[in-house]
Parts: structure tokens; C-alpha cells; sequence
């Protein structure tokens, strides 16, 4: 189902967008603090002594810096409302790093990402994201930690609950609203942290790996799960996945980051309707198109 609309305003878009690790400023700033720490002659490990012909000269290895290592060069694209977008790329190819920059965990050297067509000076609080690994507070209960979106804007605690206790039912929660999360399945946690995303308010949702440490059939129930609360409340949604499959079973189109810069996403639609099963994936064509993405991900990254 593409929701595409080239001609309005993307949910979300990124204008020449260049990123590097760490900024050129905090870089300049470590070194200047080196050179004047006091046990900058302080050597824990002898050099590195290189042999130069004809001389007995020794020289110190530079230790490697990420100084250099821009990740993301004048890089554009635009994600359309109510897409189901999955990224997938090499490991270190910059897919939790594109998620820090439209949180505003990070910011962009050069360029500008877009919501709905404005630029804000800080994007966090403004997106849904639930991280890789769930961050339930161990402390609180089911309720009490899908209220916290609601209690960082402002509201009391207990008419944050008040309101989350009215959606546990849509989210196969209410049976846990007063378990802790050391008491759930992988699951039922996943669900809790989708339910904080969502609590957000946004209508922009990035999941990085979010079922990644499910069992394959969990795995299965919960991607069926998500495509009916995606169905549900149409969001936009950016999904980082390392499982072609999964990538092809729920996205529109799939955005592929394989090389170091990525100056260009490789960016492929998904010819595919909904709804679609496990079986959807046998399709001759999809076959091919997996083909064609397990090539793009062998690409060694380029440093
Ligand atoms: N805080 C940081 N400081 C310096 N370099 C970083 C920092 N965070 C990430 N990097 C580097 O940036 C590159 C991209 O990292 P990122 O986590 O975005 O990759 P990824 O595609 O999400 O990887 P994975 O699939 O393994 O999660 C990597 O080379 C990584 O070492």
C-alpha cells in the first residue's frame, strides 16, 4: 500500500544532510586537551619503532581517529506520511546513527531535516523511538513505564496511567499492567516499548531492530502485529532491520546504506500487496529483489 505523494509535503526529509563522528569542533577541542595534560609525556606503550632505510630513526604510530570518518555526505531523501519505510546496510554503515540525527541525539554538520515540512532547532520529543534494546525501567510496572512519554510533557502521573490503562487493551497488555518487566516475555516487552513510542504522540515511529532478539515464530507474530497497528493509526514508520526478509514482508520501499559516506540511498520498492503473509515472500519476483539486496549488502563498506 504506497501512500506515495511526491508533490506535497514529506513527513520527513533530509535536505544535503552531512554527518561526521565526532564533530570537527570536539576533535580540535581533544587535541588541544591533550597537548596540555599533564601526562601527555606519559607513555604506557613503547612506540612503535619503523625502520627507515638507511637511518635508525623511530616514529610513533598516530593512533586512528574518527575525526575523519564522515558518514553521511550531502545526503537527500524523502520519506512520504503513512510509509512503512525499513532500512537495512552492513554493520557501521550509519543506520542507528540516521535515527540519532532525526531524534536530534545528533546534529547534522551541514543541511536540514524537515517534519512535515519545517525545520525545528531540536527534533527530540517531536518522533517515536524505541531503541534496539527495550529500556523498560526495571522499577516501574507495565503502566507506569508506557506513562512516561505522558509524564516528561507534563502530565501527573496518575492521569498518565489513567490514559494508558485505557490502551493496554489494544496492545495485548492488559492482563501485565501491574508486572514489572523482568516478569515478561521478549514479546510482551517489545510491546510495552512500542506502546511508549507511540505515546509520544508522533506520527513518525522509528523502530532500530526492534524484534531482533525474538524467536523466529514470536518474531513472525510480532511483525503481524505491528502491520496491524501501523494499519491501525497510519503512522509513518522507519523500521532498521538486518533480516532481508523482514524488510521485504513490511516495507513499501527499502532505503539500503553500503557505502562509507553514504552520499546516495539505494532506494527500492517493495511490488507487493497488502495484506501479505509468510507466503507473500515465494513470489518469484521477491526472490529476485532479495537476490538483488543480499548483493548490495556484500558491498564492503568503504572507509
Ligand atoms: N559516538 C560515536 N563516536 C564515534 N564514532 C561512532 C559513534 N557512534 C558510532 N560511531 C561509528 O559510526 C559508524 C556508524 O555507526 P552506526 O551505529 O550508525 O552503524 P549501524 O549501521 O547502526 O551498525 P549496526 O548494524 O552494527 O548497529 C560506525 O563506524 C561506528 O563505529
Amino acid at each position: 500500500m504506497m501512500r506515495n505523494n511526491q508533490h506535497g509535503q514529506a513527513a520527513l526529509q533530509f535536505n544535503n544532510v552531512s554527518f561526521r563522528y565526532p564533530t570537527a569542533e570536539t576533535s580540535a577541542a581533544k587535541a588541544k586537551g591533550r597537548r596540555n595534560h599533564p601526562l601527555r609525556s606519559f607513555r604506557p606503550f613503547p612506540a612503535i619503532k619503523t625502520a627507515v632505510a638507511g637511518s635508525q630513526t623511530t616514529k610513533s604510530q598516530p593512533l586512528p581517529t574518527h575525526a575523519d570518518q564522515l558518514l553521511f555526505d550531502s545526503l537527500q531523501f524523502r520519506v512520504e506520511a503513512g510509509e512503512f519505510i525499513c532500512i537495512i546496510g552492513p554493520s557501521g554503515s550509519g543506520k542507528s546513527t540516521l535515527f540519532k540525527l532525526i531524534t536530534g541525539l545528533s546534529r547534522p554538520e551541514t543541511g536540514q531535516i524537515l517534519l512535515h515540512g519545517t525545520a525545528h532547532d531540536s527534533l527530540l520529543g517531536k518522533v517515536g523511538y524505541m531503541p534496539q534494546h527495550d529500556l523498560l525501567l526495571p522499577w516501574r510496572t507495565v503502566v507506569a513505564n508506557a506513562a512516561l512519554p505522558l509524564e516528561l510533557k507534563g502530565a501527573s502521573r496518575k492521569e498518565a496511567e489513567q490514559r494508558v490503562t485505557k490502551l493496554l487493551g489494544q496492545f495485548g497488555l492488559e492482563h501485565v499492567a501491574n508486572s514489572f518487566p523482568w516478569e515478561l516475555s521478549g514479546g510482551m516487552r517489545q510491546r510495552v516499548s512500542f506502546l511508549r513510542a507511540v505515546l509520544s504522540g508522533s506520527d513518525i515511529l522509528l523502530l532500530d531492530e526492534p524484534f531482533s532478539a525474538l524467536d523466529a515464530i514470536t518474531r513472525l507474530e510480532m511483525q503481524e502485529w505491528l502491520m496491524e497497528q501501523w494499519k491501525r493509526r497510519r503512522t509513518t514508520v522507519l523500521f532498521i532491520t538486518h533480516d532481508v526478509d523482514e524488510a521485504l514482508f513490511l516495507a513499501d520501499r527499502i532505503f539500503v546504506l553500503h557505502d562509507t559516506p553514504v552520499r546516495q540511498l539505494h532506494d527500492i520498492s517493495v511490488p507487493l500487496r497488502r495484506p501479505r503473509n509468510a507466503a507473500s515472500l515465494h513470489n518469484p519476483e521477491l526472490i529476485a529483489l532479495k537476490q538483488q539486496l543480499l548483493e548490495l549488502l556484500r558491498t564492503k563498506v568503504k572507509r
